[in-house]
């Protein structure tokens, strides 16, 4: 079994005397893709923070590997509109990224066109995919991503996702995100954990995915499994991308 990167036992957090976070136990291994699902408001976000030490929690303890290269994409993150800044300047800011590796996450997540313009200029699609480089270029153990295809269309939401196996397998880290879709990330993710408040439910997205608790907390719309598309291949294509056996589309 791998490494683990992080490990939080019994974590309690209170805010205005209403109940955040209750006993919450996590275990992040290395090469593990680790989705956090839930409603508005019940506190993922949070965990997220008090994970990475932005926040401390009323009670339990957090264990990271020691030297513990940590890579974050927050769900928000304002710049002052005053200050002229290129892309290329703002990633320049992560420690010890160099230009070589910056101008390699450019060409790799598709977006070199972006580096000279101003980041007050980007989409909030481009804005989410910029972020995703500052956190890739930190080298991490662990990536911990925040609802990183909000804002993204939807085209490009498969694409993400499409890439965080891979980003996974290249940079030989843990993954750990946030998503509101479990069926959009079910392909993109080795164990589910179902929040609201404390863990409902958690394990493999198929388990989870028919898990009571789950139902029960996102009703028929997470039942019906709107964007999650197994493609079975039962076709070969010839040079001019006929298919030999039809009945699907392209791909
Ligand atoms: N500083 C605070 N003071 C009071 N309440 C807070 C504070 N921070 C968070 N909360 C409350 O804690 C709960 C969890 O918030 P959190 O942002 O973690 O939810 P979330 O699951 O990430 O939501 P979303 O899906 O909408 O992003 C919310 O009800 C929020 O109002």
């Amino acid at each position: 079994m791998s490494e683990a990167v992080l490990r939080a036992q019994g974590l309690n957090l209170a805010r205005r005397h209403k109940s955040v976070l209750t006993d919450i136990h996590l275990e992040v291994r290395r090469g593990q893709i680790i989705t956090l699902i839930g409603p508005n408001g019940c506190g993922k976000s949070t965990l997220i923070r008090v994970l990475l030490g932005l926040e401390q929690a009323d009670s339990g303890t957090i264990e990271r590997k020691s030297g513990l290269h940590i890579g974050y994409m927050p769900q928000k993150l304002s710049l002052d509109q005053r200050m002229p800044l290129t892309v290329e300047d703002f990633l320049r800011l992560t420690r010890h990224a160099t230009r070589a590796d910056i101008s390699y996450w450019l060409q790799r997540l598709n977006i070199e066109v972006l580096a000279p313009l101003s980041v007050h200029d980007l989409s909030g699609g481009e804005w989410q995919r910029v972020l995703l480089v500052r956190a890739v270029l930190m080298k991490p153990d662990l990536l911990v991503l925040d609802e990183p295809v909000q804002g993204v269309d939807v085209q490009g939401q498969m694409e993400l996702y499409n890439l965080i196996p891979q980003l996974r397998d290249e940079l030989n880290c843990a993954v750990l995100m946030v998503s509101h879709d479990l069926h959009l990330v079910m392909a993109a993710t080795d164990e589910v954990i179902c929040l609201n408040g404390h863990v409902c439910c958690s394990g493999h997205p198929d388990s989870v995915s028919v898990d009571p608790a789950y139902l029960q907390l996102f009703g028929a719309r997470g039942a019906a499994p709107i964007a999650h598309y197994t493609h079975h291949h039962d076709h070969q294509h010839c040079d001019h991308d006929h298919h030999l056996h039809t009945g699907e589309q392209n791909d």
